[in-house]
Formats: C-alpha cells, structure tokens, sequence
C-alpha cells in the first residue's frame, strides 16, 4: 500500500485524538500526519491515499480551516486518489445537519476527480439528516463523540480494516 496521507487540524480536541487512533490502527511508518492548518497544494498532492478528518462546525458547515484550503482544491486534479473521510459531530445537539461536513468535503474530492473510499452504514445512529448519507450509508465514517463515544474504538477498527483493502 502506498504511503497515507492523513491531514486533520493539530489544534483540534477531538479530531486529532480520532486521528491518533487511525494512524495506531494502520502501521504508523505508512502514514503521515499533515497538519491542515499549514498545508500547501504541492503536500496534498503528494499522497494517491488521503485521510481527511472534517468536524462539523456553525451547524453544517466545514470549520474555517478547511474552508479557507477550498479555493486550492477547487484548482486541483485529483484524477487517480482515493479519499477516505471521517467526520466528528452531535447527532442530538445537531440532528438536522449531523456530520454534514464529510458530504461537503466528499462532494468536493469527487468534483475534482477523486475516487471516495471508506463508506459506513449509517443504521445505527439517531439522527434526521446529513448532507453525509448517500441511500444508507455515510460517504465516509461518521463520529459522535458527545453521545456515542463508547461506539468509536471499534468503529475505527472496522473502518481501517475496510480501509486497508480499499487503498492502492
Ligand atoms: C457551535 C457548534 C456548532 C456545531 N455544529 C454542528 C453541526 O452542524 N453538525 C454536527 O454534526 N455537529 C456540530 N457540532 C458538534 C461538533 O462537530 C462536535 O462537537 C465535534 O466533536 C467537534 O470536534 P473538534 O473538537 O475536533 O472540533 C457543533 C459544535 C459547536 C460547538
């Protein structure tokens, strides 16, 4: 498999604790933590594997840091990547808009070539819509770490083993 890149922002609490779990999950030489916060066109474009990690924020829109990378992937060709997403958000507090963010960010990788990897049923989760759900799945692994945070270990275990077969 080739080398991950796995790009989340550093300054976040919850998305870099998932993230520390993904890259222990996948043999940590194979994978590279990029903070998202400081990332450039050319380190993005060197992975053919991506991890993206994607909080929902001001109910159902992407936090700024990846909002501002936006314009730089708009101009990209991502003919040839595989795109794995995983989003964090409260299905109770936020039910209309849960984990909207890796739909956005889904939508964008596929527009601009990417393939999308890593989609997880979505039937056990409480919630009443997400720009996230493709017919019954999430395009990608959707987080709560405020209302099911007893789900998560094993759902990243299922996900990277899902992943390791997906990835080229
Ligand atoms: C102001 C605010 C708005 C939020 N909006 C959403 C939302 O629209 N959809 C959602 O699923 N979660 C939403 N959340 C929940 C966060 O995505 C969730 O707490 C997440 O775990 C934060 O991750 P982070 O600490 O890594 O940034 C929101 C949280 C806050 C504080």
């Amino acid at each position: 498999m080739k080398k991950i890149g796995l790009f989340y922002s550093f300054h976040t609490q919850k998305t870099a604790k998932v993230a520390e779990k993904i890259q222990k999950a996948f043999d940590e030489k194979g994978i590279e933590a990029i903070n998202v916060e400081e990332v450039d066109e050319k380190t993005f474009l060197k992975y053919d594997n991506l991890i993206l990690g994607v909080p929902t924020w001001f109910d159902g829109e992407l936090p700024n840091y990846w909002d501002e990378f936006v314009p730089a992937i708009e101009e990209m060709d991502l003919k040839g990547k595989k795109v794995a997403i995983y989003g964090l958000g409260d299905q109770v507090n936020y039910p209309e808009n849960f984990c909207d963010g890796i739909g956005i960010l889904g939508k964008l990788m596929e527009q601009q070539g990417a393939e999308l990897v890593g989609f997880v049923s979505a039937d056990d989760y409480n919630f009443e819509s997400s720009r996230s759900v493709r017919g019954d799945k999430f395009a990608g692994l959707a987080l709560d770490q405020e209302n099911q945070a007893r789900k998560t270990n094993k759902r990243i275990e299922d996900w990277v083993a899902d992943l390791k077969k997906s990835f080229s």
